[in-house]
């Protein structure tokens, strides 16, 4: 037990989640008010991996505030590891932080984007944050607190049911020929079940807060990021839904790859249909460039 002077570990986890929440909101007003201006676009692993000077300056913001409050702690941040920084889960308390998850919807002036913030302790996820900057929508879930939009209760899909499903999915920025292809036949399979629907928003942290508020039954992606999923994992899980990798295994966050449902039959089901595309892992210290999606 904590003695008087020390917080105890839930006081420092809520500690934690209100400084996150903090800086998400401070974070999505510069993002809301730089939607409609003028940008200076770069690439990064291809000509549609979009950042802009906004991801950048967001995610030296979120970084300095909870590094000047918790100064012991890692980040992982999208931006950070794009100019060369490591991509390493350690013990640490670790941020894994998208400063835009949506950068190429951001560039178009489309509104929906979103800051995620994630919070590993000792590997495990304990809290998230994902905010939709233009709805104004905050989505935060705590290991065993439950998950919330705007303070009402998330729950998930209990759809088991893959031919009566609406699935959220996102082709990334590859543009590959081969890749695409690859992509492309995983829809056309969950299409010839046939699932209702398949949408893309351009948000994958979005998509997942959609399998959180049950309002979609799943979302898969091959190429997504630690940063599009941290967050989102506590918040999907506390929801009631479940994330599994899309071997149908379980999450690997540095993996690149991701099925999320309201049931586990939904995703075992989906999980029957994918066929793999092979990217580089997050986490990954080889040069397989040559042979994997970067
Ligand atoms: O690069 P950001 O905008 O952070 O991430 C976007 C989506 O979240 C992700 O699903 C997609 O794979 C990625 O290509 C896209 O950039
Ligand atoms: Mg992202
Ligand atoms: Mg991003």
């Amino acid at each position: 037990m904590a003695g008087s002077g020390e917080r105890s570990r839930d006081e420092l986890l809520e500690e934690y989640l209100k400084a996150a929440v903090q800086v998400t909101l401070e974070a999505g007003q510069i993002i809301r008010e730089a939607l409609t201006s003028e940008k200076r676009v770069q690439t990064k692993s291809s000509a549609a991996d979009l950042v802009t000077e906004t991801d950048q300056l967001v995610e030296n913001l979120i970084i300095s505030t909870l590094s000047n409050k918790f100064p012991s702690h890692r980040f992982i941040g999208e931006e950070s590891v794009a100019a060369g920084e490591k991509c390493i889960l350690t013990d640490d308390p670790t941020w894994i932080i998208d400063p835009i998850d949506g950068t190429c919807n951001f560039v178009h002036g489309t509104p929906v984007v979103a800051v995620s913030i994630g919070l590993s302790v000792k590997k495990e996820l304990e809290l998230g944050v994902i905010y939709s900057c233009v709805e104004e929508k905050l989505y935060t879930g705590r290991k065993g607190h439950g998950a919330f939009c705007n303070g009402q209760k998330l729950q998930a899909s209990t759809q088991t049911d893959l031919s009566k499903a609406l699935i959220l999915t996102e082709l990334g920025s590859i543009r590959d020929p081969v890749a695409v292809k690859m992509l492309f036949n995983n829809m056309e399979r969950l299409l010839k079940v046939p699932a209702h629907g398949i949408r893309i928003v351009g948000s994958a942290a979005l998509d997942l807060c959609h399998v959180a508020a049950g309002d979609v039954d799943a979302f898969y992606q091959f190429g997504l990021h630690c940063w599009d999923m941290a967050a989102a994992a506590v918040i999907v899980g506390e929801a009631g839904g479940i994330m599994i990798d899309t071997a149908g295994g379980p999450l690997d966050l540095m993996s690149r790859r991701v099925v999320a449902a309201g049931t586990l039959e939904m995703a075992y089901q989906i999980v029957k249909e994918l066929q793999p595309v092979a990217y580089e892992r997050d986490d990954s210290t080889e040069d397989t460039s040559h042979s994997l999606c970067k």
